[in-house]
């Protein structure tokens, strides 16, 4: 199955939100990972309004780039949802349970 079709079929269960961004905000959530065996059953949602989602669109294309590189957060793919009557645009991203690069360095989140 390709990797959109696998994204697009998995559901979740939203769980704690791990950060927030200035567009987007990021959970953990925990999948249906039996059904689909490449997504892990703890996965990071980053997500925001469908109709302000350029950017994370223009991430998810970032991410895709660097796919094959191990150092770099992996993306499943991209799924629209309904939540409380809103579109949102969802990356399913893996889980870095060891927190941010900036957490492990003591430095506070940088404001850019
Ligand atoms: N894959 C992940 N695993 C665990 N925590 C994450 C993950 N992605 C993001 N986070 C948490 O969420 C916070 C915000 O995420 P991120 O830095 O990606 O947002 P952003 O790029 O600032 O958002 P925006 O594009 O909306 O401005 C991070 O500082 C981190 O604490």
């Amino acid at each position: 199955m390709a990797e959109e079709q696998e994204a697009a079929e998995v559901m979740w269960k939203r769980g704690k939100t791990l950060g927030k961004g200035e567009f987007s905000f990021v959970s953990l959530a925990s999948t249906e990972a039996a059904l689909i065996p490449s997504i892990p059953s703890l996965i990071a949602l980053k997500s925001c309004m469908l109709s302000r989602s350029q950017s994370l669109q223009d991430e998810r294309e970032f991410l895709r780039m660097f796919e094959d590189c191990p150092h770099v957060i992996r993306c499943f793919g991209v799924k629209v949802t309904q939540e409380d009557g809103l579109l949102l645009y969802n990356l399913l991203l893996e889980y870095a349970s060891a927190g941010s690069l900036a957490d492990r360095l003591g430095l506070p989140e940088l404001q850019v």
